[in-house]
């Protein structure tokens, strides 16, 4: 987006073309699958396989973009400032959308809904509270309000769905809740809860000259809603905070949701070309689910979850429950391990390592790299899985790691398609002082750790997870 200048009708012009050359291309992927266009009027929870083509992919970013930024360039800003200034009660609706296990309670009804009578019957809720707060997320495509008072589920409703039934869920307690569950609702509880909480926490912990220049983990904006002076994961690991344990695993469980399946498969790892017998580590694995889907998909493969001692226990009954066979087998092992201290798997095929360096400030994260990278011999791949944050403008091109803007006049790193990076980005800033990074700083960490980068694969343009492909340099 051109920033000295005005939007001009030509922009607008722009914009409404990306539109619909992306919607071309978006049909065309799916006729040539003879698969049926997505609908928000369906309550079938899975995607089609079609929308995660790299085509179709790339023209949804494109769509998505080109979409809100001619939404943001014609409303009055007014309007977009406080719409943006109100958006925390988005998410307090679907927190209580789920607390009241609205999802289940509308799963038997079908297209024609309930009244909000009968669905507020599962929890304390007042019905006509509750139908404001469904009448907030209808407005914003998750939920039908299909008659006045009457709310029935939709694409997007149902992924709030744990699969159980509304009546044991208004028995149990919010650690049972997601139990067993693909997890997507545990990671909308976990973000509409205790993330909440911390957002509303940075503001001061950025601006108290206390922490203001602090990037240590003990003064992150979490401990101001922990009340505690210990880093998350310490706080997590305290038995009193069993139950809340379990919530979080099971909302890392859900973080599959941010990504499309499967991509832990990608084939530039190569999971098929490893000899029979190779080891995989999935190193901070939590309950292992990203090297379960590996083990389930090439069983010819050993993996080692590794993890901090509570965690494990918890990765046992998952995989028990999940891939049971794995651990009958002996195919699968759990290992207790610090990943500062020596890794005690040497010579692996694989280390994997999803969804954790952005968890530690620079100095932990090298260390962290570092024993991956002591453990490798010269035959090891090490895949680092993770967001990658790029610039809102163009950047030059450095040698490890360069991908193209986005066109004009959409913002470089395709503006709202890619908000996931950036909103996951805030939640380690509040979590943990920590971050995502962009590709450079990637580059420069992964150098230091004595590792160097092969290829990056993974949908950037919709804010996806890269997989970072290394090995020893
Ligand atoms: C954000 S989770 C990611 C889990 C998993 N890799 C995934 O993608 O679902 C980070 C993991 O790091 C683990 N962890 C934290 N500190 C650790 C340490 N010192 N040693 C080993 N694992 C640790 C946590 O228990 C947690 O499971």
């Amino acid at each position: 987006m051109g920033n000295a200048s005005p939007p001009s009708i030509s922009d607008l012009r722009k914009l409404v073309n990306i539109i619909s050359n992306s919607v071309d291309k978006i049909e065309e992927g799916y006729t040539a699958h003879a698969a049926p266009l997505p609908t928000l009027a369906t309550t079938e929870p899975t995607l089609s396989s079609v929308a995660f083509e790299p085509d179709v992919l790339k023209a949804t970013a494109a769509l998505t973009a080109a979409c809100t930024q001619l939404q943001h360039t014609v409303q009055p800003q007014t309007t977009q400032i406080f719409h943006c200034a109100t958006g925390h009660f988005l998410s307090s609706s679907m927190s209580v959308a789920i607390q009241a296990h609205v999802t289940e309670a509308l799963r038997s009804a079908g297209d024609k809904g309930l009244h909000v009578r009968d669905i507020a019957k599962y929890s304390n809720v007042h019905p006509e509270k509750l139908a404001r707060c469904l009448r907030m997320l209808a407005t914003h495509y998750i939920f039908r309000e299909v008659a006045p008072d009457v709310f029935a589920n939709n694409r997007l409703s149902v992924q709030l769905d744990t699969g159980k039934d509304a009546e044991l869920l208004r028995t149990q307690e919010p650690h049972e809740w997601f139990e067993g569950t693909n997890g997507r609702a545990a990671i909308c509880y976990y973000i509409t809860g205790f993330q909440y909480d911390v957002a509303g926490k940075l503001p001061e912990t950025i601006l108290d000259p206390a922490t203001a220049d602090s990037s240590s983990i003990t003064d992150a904006a979490v401990t101001r809603v922990t009340g505690e002076k210990r880093g998350m994961f310490e706080w997590l690991m305290q038995p009193e905070q069993t139950k809340y344990r379990s919530v979080f695993n099971n909302a890392m469980v859900g973080v599959e949701m941010y990504n499309f399946p499967g991509f832990v498969l990608h084939d530039e790892i190569g999971w098929e070309t490893l000899p029979k017998g190779s080891v995989v580590v999935d190193v901070a694995g939590g309950v292992g689910t990203h090297s379960l889907i590996v083990a389930r998909a090439h069983p010819h493969l050993r993996v080692v979850v590794e993890d901090l001692p509570a965690t494990i226990d918890q990765a046992k009954a998952y995989w028990n429950l999940h891939l049971p066979e794995a651990v009958s087998d002996g195919r699968v092992d759990f290992t207790e391990y610090d990943f500062f201290q020596p890794n005690p798997i040497k010579g692996a095929a694989v280390y994997f390592c999803r969804q954790t360096i952005h968890n530690w400030p620079d100095k932990e994260a090298i260390q962290i790299l570092r024993q991956m990278s002591d453990a490798a011999d010269a035959h090891s791949r090490i895949v680092i899985t993770g967001h990658v944050i790029l610039f809102a403008c163009p950047e030059a091109k450095s040698s490890e790691w360069s991908v193209p803007p986005a066109p004009e006049p959409l913002l470089a790193n395709y503006g709202a398609a890619s908000r996931t990076a950036y909103v996951t980005d805030m939640i380690m800033m509040g979590t943990f002082h920590s971050g995502q990074r962009t590709g450079e700083q990637y580059a420069g960490l992964i150098r230091q750790a004595g590792l160097k980068i092969d290829k990056i694969v993974g949908d950037y343009e919709n804010g996806g997870l890269l997989h970072i492909l290394c090995s020893k340099a």
